[in-house]
Parts: C-alpha cells; sequence; structure tokens
C-alpha cells in the first residue's frame, strides 16, 4: 500500500495538458483558457463622464453660482470637434467622451439653465465623475490568465477585450467502464440479487462539473471477454476509468485482465479508506484509473484523484485540494494506516465556528450518507482518538451550486 500523496503524485505525472482549441466567446463557459487573454483596446479609450450633465473647467466653478455659456451637446458614441475654453461648457450624457478643456462634469441636478446660459449650483474639483482612459485596463494588459476556467464575469471581460473568440483547452474525455455481473443500469428490470449501478452515473457527473467529456461505456460482465469487449470503447479516451472488480475476490478482473493485455501497472493498493484497492496503469496510450467498487470509495477516489487528472489535462494550475480546518462534531477513534476521509456534516454553532460531524457508520457502500455529507474529514494515518471540539482537517464537497 502506497500514502494516499504518492498516489496523488503518481497519477499526476502521467498528465499533461491536452491541446488547444478555438471556441466562440459564448460557448467559453467553464472551459479553461489556453493562454493568456490579452487586451486588444484601452478602456475606457478616452476619459469620459459618468453622468449626465455638463462638461466644465473645474476651475471655472469653484465660487457658484457660476453661470457657464453652453457651447454644444456630445451624446455617448459621439466626441465633441471643439474645445472648452474658460466660462464655457458642453451639454455630456453618461458614456460620452470629455471634450478638450473640460477637466470636470456637473450632474445635471445640479445646474439650472436658460437657453445658452447654464448656472452651476455647486462647485466640482477637477476629475469629478470623469472616468479617464485605461482605468478599467490597457491595450496589452494581461485579463484572464491562462489555465483559469472561465465564469460568466470573465466572458463579460474578455468581450470587453474585444475578443469574439478564445482558445481553451480540449474537454478531457473520461471513458467509464462500470464492471460486474450483478450490476444493471437505473431503470432496467431488476432481477433478484442485483445493484443498480450508481458509480458510473456519479462519476460521470463529476467529470462534467470539472469540465470533462464522460463517455459512459456501460456494464461489463466479470468474464475476461466481456471485459476485452468494453474496455475498447475507451481506446480514444484520455483517460479510462474503470468501477468495480478491484479487490480480492476471483471475480475481481480487472487487473489480470488489463495486464494480460498489456496495461503497465503503476500501482495497486494505498493507504486510504474507502479507496484501498486503486490501482492506476497504462494501457497503451490511455491511463487507467481503476477505482473500487464500493459505492462511496469509488466516489471518494474519484474527488481525490480523478479531479487532479482533469485539472492538469485542462491546464490548471493544482494546488492542494481546498482544504480547511474546523471542529470536530464527535469524537472519532484512533486511526490505522490508512488515510481516512470521514463523510460529514458541517455546521456553523452559536459563536461561529464551523462544526464538521462525521456520521455514525462510515460503511463504504452507503450512499445516502455520502450524499449528505458536506465535507470530508481527513485522518491521518495513526491519528490518535479525537474529541469533540478538537481541531481537524476537511476537504468540502461541492453542493450542486453553479459557479458564476
Ligand atoms: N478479501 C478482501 N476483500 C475485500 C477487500 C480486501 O482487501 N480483501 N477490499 C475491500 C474493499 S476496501 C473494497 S473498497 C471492495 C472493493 O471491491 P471491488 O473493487 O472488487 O468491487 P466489487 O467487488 O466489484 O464491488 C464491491 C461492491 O460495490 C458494488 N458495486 C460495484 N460496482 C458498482 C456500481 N457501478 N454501482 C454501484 N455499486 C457497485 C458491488 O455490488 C459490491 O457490493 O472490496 C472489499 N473486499
Ligand atoms: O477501501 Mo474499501 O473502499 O474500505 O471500502
Amino acid at each position: 500500500m502506497i500514502p494516499v500523496a504518492e498516489a496523488r503524485e503518481r497519477i499526476l505525472s502521467a498528465f499533461s495538458p491536452l491541446p488547444a482549441e478555438v471556441v466562440g466567446l459564448a460557448d467559453g463557459l467553464g472551459r479553461v483558457t489556453a493562454e493568456d487573454i490579452v487586451s486588444r483596446l484601452t478602456q475606457p479609450p478616452a476619459a469620459m463622464s459618468a453622468m449626465d450633465g455638463y462638461a466644465v473647467r473645474a476651475a471655472d466653478v469653484g465660487t457658484v453660482p457660476a453661470t457657464l455659456r453652453r457651447i454644444g451637446e456630445v451624446p455617448a458614441g459621439q466626441s465633441f470637434k471643439g474645445r472648452v475654453g474658460a466660462g464655457e461648457t458642453v451639454r455630456i450624457f453618461t458614456g460620452a467622451p470629455l471634450p478638450d478643456g473640460a477637466d470636470a462634469v456637473v450632474i445635471q441636478e445640479d445646474t439650472e439653465s436658460e437657453g445658452d446660459a447654464v448656472t452651476v449650483l455647486h462647485p466640482v474639483p477637477p476629475d469629478r465623475h470623469v472616468r479617464r482612459a485605461g482605468i478599467d485596463f490597457k491595450a496589452g494588459d494581461v485579463g484572464i490568465p491562462a489555465g483559469r476556467p472561465l465564469t460568466a464575469r470573465d466572458i463579460g471581460l474578455a468581450a470587453a477585450m474585444n475578443w469574439p473568440w478564445l482558445r481553451v483547452r480540449r474537454r478531457p474525455r473520461v471513458a467509464i467502464l462500470a464492471t460486474g455481473d450483478e450490476i444493471i443500469l437505473p431503470g432496467e428490470p431488476l432481477g433478484p440479487d442485483q445493484i443498480v449501478s450508481s458509480n458510473a452515473f456519479a462519476i460521470a457527473g463529476l467529470v462534467a462539473a470539472c469540465g470533462g467529456v464522460p463517455i459512459n461505456l456501460g456494464v461489463a460482465g466479470d468474464t475476461a471477454e466481456s471485459l476485452l469487449h468494453f474496455i475498447k470503447g475507451g481506446e480514444r479516451a484520455d483517460i479510462l476509468v474503470t468501477s468495480g472488480g478491484a479487490s480480492a475476490g476471483e471475480y475481481d478482473l480487472v487487473r489480470d485482465v488489463l495486464g494480460d493485455r498489456g496495461m503497465e501497472l503503476d500501482f495497486y493498493k494505498i493507504a486510504m479508506r474507502p479507496g484501498k484497492p486503486l490501482m492506476f496503469g497504462r494501457l497503451g496510450d490511455v491511463p487507467v484509473l481503476g477505482l473500487p467498487g464500493n459505492p462511496v470509495s469509488s466516489q471518494v477516489c474519484a474527488i481525490l484523484f480523478l479531479i487532479p487528472a482533469l485539472r492538469r489535462l485542462m491546464g490548471m494550475a493544482i494546488g492542494s485540494e481546498p482544504r480547511r480546518k474546523a471542529l470536530l462534531g464527535r469524537s472519532v477513534k484512533r486511526n490505522d494506516q490508512r488515510e481516512d476521509y470521514l463523510r460529514a456534516t458541517l455546521s456553523v454553532d452559536a459563536t461561529g465556528n464551523l462544526i464538521a460531524k462525521p456520521f455514525e457508520s462510515q460503511d463504504s457502500s452507503l450512499l445516502t450518507v455520502l450524499a449528505r455529507a458536506d465535507c470530508l474529514v481527513v485522518r491521518p494515518p495513526f491519528a490518535p482518538p479525537a474529541e469533540a471540539g478538537d481541531s481537524v482537517e476537511i476537504l468540502p464537497l461541492g453542493g450542486g451550486v453553479l459557479s458564476f
């Protein structure tokens, strides 16, 4: 059994960023930038009015009331051809360029006008209600760095920087194969002793949520023939993920069958609970991640190992997962040699502390517990017993809220 951190490193070292592709801006949401997005323009391109009112020379309205002569107007999208001289003003609108000579804008509510005479009732300092050229960004500025999954806000910024298309990483194709004679698909007629496949669907959801393309290969039976037949569908994938058939029984064939087929095994078995019989190897050009069959083991391993692999394929930085600290909501026993990932709820107590309360049962078959968990409490190998109130490390789980 190798430690969790080593398994993660070995998996990561098998992946490098996928080639880039060009997508239309509107299709960029969630895609990962393959290069810095550099502005093609300066924004605003010139000094602009932030208000509807009058462009003035601040020096002219230091003492009020001050009556100025209106010499023209400038709506947004046009520019004033002349120059504002002493005692003069130009009617201006929000988003219009400030005329030469003016250095401030008086909002129209602070003026009275009669014919060409505009009386300013309140003084303004230079630059009041003026947005100077380039205060948002300048041509050549990096707006969005490479390796960032694009939010709706980023798309808006890229559009403002005048990009109709973007270079992003190709989405990783993840072939997912469930295994087991007892496994059927949701909705199929259910025979006695059969189990409905949840793993492949949960993994597919995770892949899609992370920006990958899940390819569901179906369910292989517990024979070499069946496995070999089904894995063919994974040939053009960026990674093949299997679920089940990973442990010690006579029907747990994945490692042996893929081995006979030429898979180079990198490692098998890690010091982790749930997820001990994790396997990683390479079949031809395709990395293979063999997840255990137990549903919680399968999903927790996908969170810990498949997500970082996808991030690397998409050229994203691989930091450590977003781990945080919380206080235990109940006591836990000493840990053995396997790093433990306990399913737990998160809440905030009356004094504002984050409380992680592990579920009483941590059996790796319990899908209800996993679905209701807000985080995983990480217990290092050989951690001593811990009491309610002790500080622990947690790995928050995403909760159905779209990131925008
Ligand atoms: N003698 C030993 N037995 C087991 C060991 C061991 O070290 N020695 N390890 C245990 C651990 S830990 C795990 S985890 C499981 C992993 O088993 P497999 O990967 O071989 O998985 P299966 O036997 O195929 O299935 C286990 C369990 O999960 C259900 N399953 C399988 N696929 C799916 C699916 N797609 N959707 C939902 N549920 C699925 C399957 O019906 C079984 O109940 O092995 C222990 N045994
Ligand atoms: O590792 Mo198994 O995943 O303990 O159930």
